[in-house]
């Protein structure tokens, strides 16, 4: 059945309705705002180097402006230790300083012939392509290392700016966890891993830590997409004249690859990122975004206050911009909302309409975003059940699918799209490809679903607010 367009909308007889050139205006706004919302950060702290001591800390957004955090912290060189295979090796020969020194270069053989080669997550098991990844793996209870992202403010950047505040009531996610997941040495001539989303290990992670050891190698570049747009994450140079450890974090739904490492090695510290009820430094100072500074708020409010907009209410439908696990009681939704979905939900919600989250199932094939809709599920999240267990494949989720929509969905012949899904892509392939086997954690498509108040009723808030 077909999605009703902004133009299939009746004008309301008893007064003037440009609803359709509005919403029309309005859904541009929300494509163009999408540049505004950071989907990935990255940055460096110096070590000091041979001219003058470290005095520098860095950090850049991918948002369209680029920012750089200015606070001024270095880090001492960072120690590695690990598990020699010979309990008679000396703990001097298993241990690393960064930035290397070339005569550590025997250690460093040791630590490679140590490691194990890295697997990914395919259809629920690890596997080993070399094709798709060739990387070695060490597991954190095989070694150690004096690197802590919390003592250098890496963590609060990311908090700062993947973390959007929500005016969501007692389930403020305010701060960010990271647990430390593997070492990994990409290495020259062919070190590379192929496009692919991380495995989700819980409904609360929001996303994927990477930090680059100063180490010198060609190559390597890590690139991070979201809704078309890539940043590239480039960790061959020092930066000025100093070694520097340099890091990217990304949302978990974002696609990233690591291009070929085309000489020398390139170590990293991979972590997983969760959102947390904060009570770390930013839990009490938080700078997030002041939604109703965003061009957004400005151009909802007006829409608001203008009579001829959806005269007698209406109801919105806004895709969500990112992917949302979606099997658990747990979801931990609408607080963990990313980008661009939290601002159109604070942005609504603010200005006194109802939001609510639903679920958008649709069959294989139709693009239900240009006119296919199929069924608005009735309540958020979508619950485990036992055909969750066994959905390995686009035809099992198919099977669910059709299941869930035929006992639990709803057409809504009422509802306006404001955008269109941009993540049929994505719904299916967490499972299938990742860095890690799982069967778990799915994402599905998901909504906000705002329902406009009649004008009459809407403009006693309206004037509420401005007296
Ligand atoms: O090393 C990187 O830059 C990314 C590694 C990665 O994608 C992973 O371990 O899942
Ligand atoms: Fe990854």
């Amino acid at each position: 059945m077909d999605t009703p367009s902004v133009s299939d909308i009746t004008p309301d007889q008893q007064g003037k309705d440009n609803t359709s050139e509005l919403l029309d205006e309005l859904g541009v706004l929300m494509e163009r705002s999408q540049g505004e919302f950071a989907f990935a950060c990255g940055g460096f702290v110096t070590l000091p180097g041979q001219e003058e001591p470290g005095s520098q800390h860095g950090s850049g957004s991918t948002s369209s402006s680029e920012t750089m955090a200015s606070e001024k912290t270095s880090s001492r060189p960072i120690t590695l230790r690990w598990d020699p295979d010979d309990s008679s090796t000396p703990a001097s020969q298993c241990k690393l300083v960064f930035p290397l020194e070339p005569c550590t270069s025997e250690n460093l053989a040791r630590l490679t012939a140590t490691m194990s080669p890295a697997t990914f997550g395919f259809n629920g098991e690890d596997v080993y392509d070399e094709t798709y990844r060739r990387a070695l793996k060490l597991d954190p209870s095989q070694f150690s290392t004096d690197f802590c992202p919390y003592e250098l403010g890496i963590i609060d950047i990311i908090a700062q700016i993947l973390l959007p505040t929500t005016r969501v009531p007692d389930n403020n996610l305010t701060a960010v966890r990271a647990e430390l997941y593997n070492l990994n040495i990409y290495a020259g001539p062919s070190g590379h891993f192929r496009a692919h989303v991380d495995t989700p290990r819980s409904n609360l992670q929001i996303g994927s830590l990477v930090v680059c050891l100063p180490a010198t190698f060609e190559g390597g570049n890590l690139e991070v997409r979201h809704h078309g747009k890539t940043v590239v994450y480039d960790w061959t140079g020092s930066k000025g004249s100093q070694p520097a450890i340099q890091w990217a974090a990304f949302y978990s739904d974002c696609e990233h690859e690591v291009q070929k490492v085309q000489s020398g090695h390139r170590v990293t510290l991979t972590y997983n990122l969760y959102a947390m009820r904060g009570n770390g430094r930013l839990a009490e100072c938080r700078t997030g975004i002041d939604y109703a500074n965003l061009p957004l708020y400005k151009h909802v409010r007006a829409l608001i206050v203008d009579e001829s907009f959806m005269p007698s209410g209406g109801r919105l439908g806004f895709f969500t911009t990112h992917s949302y696990p979606h099997t658990s009681k747990s979801s931990f939704l609408p607080a963990a909302l990313k980008g661009l979905d939290m601002a159109v939900w604070n942005v609504f919600f603010s200005l006194h309409c109802k939001v609510e989250l639903r679920p958008v199932a649709h069959m294989d094939g139709r693009d239900f975003g240009q006119g296919y809709f199929d069924s608005l599920g009735d309540f958020f999240p979508f619950e485990p059940n036992a055909y969750i267990n066994y959905m390995e494949s686009l035809e099992d989720f198919n099977c669910v699918v059709e299941c869930w929509s035929g006992q639990r969905g709803g057409y809504s012949d009422d509802l306006v799209w404001l955008n269109k899904s941009g993540h049929k892509e994505y719904q299916f392939s967490m499972s299938a490809y990742g860095n890690h086997s799982c069967t778990d954690t799915v994402y599905s498509s998901c909504a906000i679903i705002i329902k406009i108040p009649p004008y009459d009723e809407r403009k006693s808030y309206v004037k509420d607010e401005s007296d």
